[in-house]
């Protein structure tokens, strides 16, 4: 159990990686929306982004996807 805990915990390591540079980047966008006047939510382009998941996802897509909308909320309150 040990070692597969180890495994769990370098993917959780790669997942933090990624999600502050997913979050930097949303932060760009919030930027660029609010110089331009635009709100920060986006329904189309989440649905886009959930769309996208859906066909790359595998065996794991309805959990990954719920994961996804949470991201989401959290980048818009990061925005
Ligand atoms: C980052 C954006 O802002 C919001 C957050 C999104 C996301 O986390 O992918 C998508 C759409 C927006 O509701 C964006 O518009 O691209």
């Amino acid at each position: 159990m040990q070692e597969i805990r180890k495994q769990i915990t370098d993917i959780d390591n790669e997942i933090i990686k990624l999600l502050e540079q997913r979050f930097e980047l949303c932060k760009r966008v919030g930027e660029i929306k609010r110089a331009n006047n635009l709100p920060i939510l986006d329904e189309t382009r989440e649905q886009e982004v959930l769309a996208g998941i859906e066909a790359t996802a595998g065996k794991y897509g309805e959990e990954i996807k719920t994961v996804f909308e949470e991201i989401m909320q959290q980048a818009k309150n990061i925005e």
